[in-house]
């Protein structure tokens, strides 16, 4: 099922348009109160815009200019929420047998589904548990199940593993990708939200970066976070983002950073961004002198440990050194440095 949204709701400063191809699964990604949420609930219809129109697999189910409206229960739009809500009073099959039942199905009808369900999830033993016996990980596959249970042509996913246990989360993640495979396959489309790039490659076909309630970038999953546009992206992907105006040997930025950059390069004037990895920055205390790569003067920010590596941020960006160079160069918040990196470690993206 395609999906073409028009959305404007002012008073949460939203306006954006999103189009999903039939059989893929969109990310969406962005800072908290980006807009993403009211996207969803836009297209569960929880919210009802103020302007916005809708089509699914090329039906209006929504236009404020011409009045039309469905209500929720008639989109054909599935909804997993971070938490799982199950109802405590029922079984796990009566859970699962829900959706369909109150969509006209019979018990019997209804529960083969919800065993069918159960069984693709791999929780069949849980069928007769009630949701306060389960752990996390099993409330989340139940959750999924009952989810699917009525196969609705749009699946809304929203951060449905933040809630989980990290230990958890992996197999979780495989089985949503084995689900999400297979409703791909029969022209279902989802659309998921995520602060996590695991998610983001290994789910989705597309992604697109929502800042202040307007689409920033959008483009194939993997594009989005190599050439990053945004620098919500660059951080969900690991990397460095400066923006500026494109140069002939790189980009210039408005606080009057020089970058050297090589490949090619947007037209000299354009507006750019220059992406680098963090790996690819060595931190120095004095300038290397006659170096004909880029450096920069900087000033350490925060010094974030990862094993034996640390992530130092700066007010330029950030460096990943080892411990070691953290300890030798007494690396701490306000420390001056020099960043060097090489002019062949940097591309430049036209925006
Ligand atoms: N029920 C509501 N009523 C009014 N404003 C709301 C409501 N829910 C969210 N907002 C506002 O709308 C804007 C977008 O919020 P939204 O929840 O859609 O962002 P988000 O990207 O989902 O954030 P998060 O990642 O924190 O969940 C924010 O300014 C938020 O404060």
């Amino acid at each position: 099922m395609s999906i073409a949204l028009r959305l404007q709701v002012p008073e949460r400063d939203v306006d954006l348009a999103l189009d999903v191809a039939a059989g893929s699964t969109l990310g969406l990604v962005g800072p908290n109160g980006a807009g993403k949420s009211t996207v969803l609930a836009a297209l569960a219809g929880t919210l009802r815009p103020p302007h916005a129109r809708l089509e699914v697999d090329g039906h209006v189910l929504v236009d404020t200019a011409t009045g039309r409206w469905t209500p929720p229960y008639a989109r054909g739009v599935g909804l997993l929420a971070q938490e799982p809500l199950l109802f405590p009073h029922l079984d796990v099959v009566a859970n699962v047998a829900f959706g369909p039942r109150s969509r006209g199905a019979s018990r019997a009808e209804a529960e083969r589904i919800a065993h069918d369900r159960l069984t693709e999830l791999g929780c069949t033993d849980l069928a007769d548990r009630r949701p306060g016996t389960l752990s996390g990980g099993q409330a989340a596959r139940v959750a999924l199940a009952r989810a699917l249970a009525p196969d609705p042509g749009v699946l809304l996913l929203d951060e449905p593993m933040a809630a989980l246990d990290a230990a958890v989360v992996p197999q979780l993640r495989t089985i949503l990708a084995q689900v999400l495979r297979r409703r791909r396959d029969a022209g279902r489309t989802a659309v998921l939200v995520t602060h996590d790039v695991l998610d983001a490659l290994l789910l989705t076909d597309t992604l697109a970066v929502v800042e202040h309630g307007r689409v920033v970038d959008v483009g194939p999953t993997q594009r989005v976070l190599e050439q990053p546009r945004s620098v919500f992206a660059a951080e969900l992907a690991g990397l460095n983002l400066l923006r500026g105006t494109a140069t002939s040997p790189g980009l210039h930025t408005p606080e009057g950073l020089v970058v050297h950059a090589s490949g090619s390069t947007p037209p000299a004037g354009a507006p750019a961004v220059a992406v680098l990895d963090p790996a690819a920055v060595a931190v120095h205390l004095e300038a290397p002198a006659g170096s004909p790569r880029n450096v920069w003067p900087a000033t350490v920010t925060a010094v974030e440990p990862r094993g034996r590596r640390a992530l130092v941020r700066t007010d330029v960006v950030s460096a990943d050194v080892t411990v070691d160079a953290v300890a030798d160069l007494l690396l701490e918040p306000g420390r001056r440095v020099h960043l060097v990196v090489k002019a062949s470690e940097v591309q430049v993206h036209g925006l």
